[in-house]
């Protein structure tokens, strides 16, 4: 504040997002904000310029925030919004160091991307994409007996990898399907799993006895390449397998060859390594593999609520206020 006048603040926005929260940014007059103006990631040279100087940052989770941004930035910086429930790619000992505060965007998606996850899952299961391919192309001759079957969840075991806001959401909706045994395993048991008969196990008996296994956790130096050659070998063949949390929790060569060798039967994935996965991937040109564009919490209503919720962390960080939903690190 200079002779009792309040200064504006800078922020910078790494691309367009919903109208919701510009709108709120620009209504509470606290900030002056600048904005990578498209749907393309902006490119690191323009991130690195534009967080110049800024006191806030708006982005998104195919942003890389490190000590490079960090440094661009400056001692300005008061605060990082992400619009995403995942922090993985933000370098987050150093933003401590730095003091800067960050805001997330959990609970808001969770019931969008357990819906998707139960999407993702059925699709695969019952191939709805290569039932689509084949009424298209001709290849629906008759009613067959024995054409495109797959896998339902009646009398199953699911194992949930992480029953944390979004796993526990899925098992809430995958129970109903007729769900015998619902197993999880984390670091901790979790009362709340009481719910929907959850049964705490260890990560090799939730593997090698559930039918569909579901990767629902954080990325983190623990899970990391958690889904490996061991890990798959250890999986029915006639198992599921299902990943809508990042795509680093797996080891993809180890995947390709769990599912092109019949280890397993089928993948279904919304997340990859890289994002966007490249269309001449192996994992491609694998009948039993789809892959999503990491659609989880696409849908206009999910994604109008996190541009506000960001928004809203956003201008707390900056006014030095609580944030609807602050990140504890
Ligand atoms: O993956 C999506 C998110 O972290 O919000």
């Amino acid at each position: 504040s200079i002779g009792g006048r309040t200064e504006i603040m800078k922020v910078f926005i790494t691309r367009r997002i919903p109208q919701e929260g510009m709108k709120i940014l620009s209504q509470a007059g606290v900030c002056k904000v600048s904005l990578w103006d498209s749907d393309e990631p902006v490119p690191r040279a323009e991130l690195l310029k534009g967080v110049e100087g800024a006191h806030g940052l708006l982005c998104l989770l195919s942003d890389k925030i490190d000590t490079e941004v960090l440094e661009a930035a400056g001692p300005n910086l008061k605060v990082i919004s992400t619009l995403s429930v995942g922090f993985d790619h933000m370098a987050m000992d150093e933003i401590k160091k730095r003091g800067v505060r960050v805001g997330y965007t959990p609970d808001v998606l969770t019931d969008a991307t357990a819906e998707l996850t139960v999407a993702l899952l059925l699709a695969t299961a019952r191939r709805l994409p290569e039932g689509v391919v084949e009424v298209k192309n001709g290849g629906w001759s008759t009613w067959k007996p024995l054409w495109l079957c797959g896998y339902g969840l009646s009398g199953s075991t699911v194992g949930v990898i992480g029953l944390g806001r979004i796993g526990m959401a899925i098992a809430r909706r995958l129970k109903p399907f007729g769900v015998k045994r619902l197993l999880y395993s984390g670091r901790t048991a979790k009362s709340y799993a009481a719910e929907v008969e959850g049964e705490y196990v260890p990560l090799d008996t939730l593997v090698s006895e559930s039918d569909f296994v579901v990767v629902s956790c954080a990325l983190t130096p623990e899970t990391q390449g958690l889904c490996n050659k061991d890990f798959f070998s250890k999986m029915k063949n006639t198992a599921v397998f299902i990943n809508t949390s990042r795509g680093a929790v797996v080891n993809q060569e180890d995947l390709y060859q769990a599912l092109s060798s019949g280890q397993i039967a089928c993948a279904g994935l919304d997340v990859t390594t890289p994002e966007p996965l490249p269309t001449d991937h192996p994992l491609l040109t694998l009948k039993n593999c789809v892959v999503l564009p990491h659609i989880g919490s696409a849908t206009y209503s999910t994604r109008g609520i996190m541009a506000e919720l960001s928004a809203n962390n956003l201008l707390a960080g900056l006014q030095g206020t609580d944030m609807p939903s602050e990140l504890k690190f």
